[in-house]
């Protein structure tokens, strides 16, 4: 190595040493300092009053989520006013919003995580997993104090895997448990309990039995009002259009994007999720079902009580769920490029419906373009008459359906999503937010894939955090 080289590599060397040294420096300081504050707090008097003993300050807490559909945030929510009513400072996040250095510096931390995919971090995680876990060399988190809430299903093969994969990182990073990992099978009440008590040590106030947890808000019966067949000769299994509304009372509130949940008599604790197809100007909650076949000839048990075993005027135990992640949030007025199949028709009609109701701002409502996938023209065009007025409005300014049964190249929405790339770019140039709903295999696993191999993994990854790359899959 020739003596320039040498010299510039030792002061490389010398540079880096002085700059740890003076991190190692930053960082005793701190801790005498924080050392010194506690030591000054035990001693010193209540300024106040002489009787009563000194409040022990405490440092604000963090609770972050990550979720797809909203139980996460949810339960994160309610940890937050739990110990917000209880006179505890704390900060509602998401987990994507942390950084490193963010993450130690920032009081204590509690994270409800729930699992995606195939055993994967959510979608408002998957950039937190990338750049944050799977950094080297791992970030020093020594002085973290943390837990982890894990959600999760365990008829999935990952179970919980993203909330272990947290648990596991934090510790290995150098972060100190405050309580072993809770995991939360499908909503568990004996977990979520846990949890609580869990909470009440941290000094969060107790539940309050009036505002039961959300995941557990309770079921009602739910008449059918209606229910129609849409595919009579279909390729498909029957497709129907149902709407129902609470045996009494008024509906209550939902969002375009929320789910409908039904309680299936034989499976109690295994609620079945249907994507509302209405808005609440509606009046009633608008489904689109398809009855699932079984190898056996009977049909599936919650869509075969939604369309066979119960006739409109019967009544089933649903509720509505919140489903923040395919929510509209901050892109109302973004145009929509909506693309879904089969039944996935429902949460995209939803955000239609209320585009073509409540123009924002009053002014014209931003366009949208439907991309969407079923089996014939002859049999499947579902909504037919209501998407061909959007389109006569303008709301709808371009509709692709694709039929797969009709021509002999089988063609799907992924495959006219990519010959469509130069219009998608457009579209997205001109600010448009992307949601997806409907089949996750086939359908939305392709679509992620075309999405990815047009606008790259960071593009697309990039659009995800920004909250306009939104899905709804099953
Ligand atoms: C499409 C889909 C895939 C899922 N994959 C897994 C998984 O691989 N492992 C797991 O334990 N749970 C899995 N779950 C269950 C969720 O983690 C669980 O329902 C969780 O409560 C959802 O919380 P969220 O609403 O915050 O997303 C999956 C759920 C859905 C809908």
């Amino acid at each position: 190595m020739s003596p320039d080289r040498l010299a510039a590599a030792a002061a490389v060397l010398v540079s880096y040493g002085l700059m740890c040294a003076a991190i190692l420096r930053a960082h005793r300081q701190r801790a005498r300092a924080a050392e010194a504050r506690a030591r000054s707090l035990a001693r010193s008097p209540d300024p106040v009053s002489t009787t009563a003993p000194a409040a022990p300050v405490q440092p604000p807490l963090r609770v972050a989520h990550a979720g797809q559909s909203g139980q996460a945030e949810a339960l994160a929510t309610q940890a937050a006013q739990a110990l917000h009513a209880a006179g505890r400072p704390v900060t509602l996040l998401t987990l994507g919003a942390l950084q490193a250095p963010a993450l130690r510096d920032g009081g204590p931390l509690l994270i409800v995580a729930s699992t995606a995919g195939e055993g994967d971090p959510p979608d408002n995680a998957a950039a937190f997993a990338q750049d944050v876990m799977a950094h080297r060399p791992r970030p020093d988190l020594q002085g973290l104090d943390y837990a982890v809430l894990a959600l999760g299903d365990r008829r999935y093969a990952r179970y919980c895997a993203f909330g272990h994969a947290l648990d596991t990182w934090l510790a290995e990073c150098g972060a100190h448990r405050l309580f072993p990992r809770i995991d939360v099978d499908a909503g568990d009440p004996s977990a979520l309990a846990a949890w609580q008590r869990q909470l009440q040590t941290l000094g969060a106030a107790p539940a309050d039995p009036a505002h039961p947890s959300p995941t557990a808000a309770p079921f009602q019966p739910w008449r059918i009002v209606q229910r129609r067949h849409l595919n009579p000769g279909s390729a498909g299994g029957p497709c129907f259009h149902l709407e129902l509304e609470p045996a009494e009372g008024p509906p209550p509130h939902w969002e375009p994007g929320d789910l409908l949940q039904l309680h299936v008599p034989e499976e109690p604790g295994r609620p079945r999720d249907y994507t509302i197809a209405s808005v609440p100007a509606d009046g009633r909650v608008h489904l689109l079902v398809r009855q699932q076949g079984r190898a056996d000839g009977r049909s599936g048990l919650a869509s075969g009580w939604l369309t066979r075993h119960t006739a409109p005027g019967d009544t089933l135990p649903m509720r509505v769920r919140a489903h923040a992640g395919f929510r509209i949030g901050g892109n109302r007025t973004r145009p929509l490029v909506l693309i879904g199949n089969g039944t996935g028709l429902a949460g995209l009609r939803a955000h239609l419906r209320a585009r073509a109701g409540h123009p924002a701002s009053g002014q014209l409502a931003a366009p949208a373009w439907l991309l969407y996938g079923e089996r014939s023209a002859a049999h499947d065009d579902h909504y037919a008459e209501e998407l061909a007025q959007w389109q006569a409005s303008g709301l709808l300014r371009e509709l692709d359906r694709v039929y797969s049964r009709d021509t002999p190249q089988q063609p799907y929405v992924q495959h006219r999503l990519r010959e469509r790339a130069p219009r998608l770019r457009q579209w997205l140039e001109a600010g448009a937010a992307i949601y997806v709903c409907g089949s996750r295999q086939g359908m939305g696993q392709a679509v992620h894939g075309v999405l990815e191999e047009l606008l790259g993994h960071a593009g697309l990854q990039a659009l995800s955090a920004a909250g306009r790359y939104r899905r709804d899959l099953y």
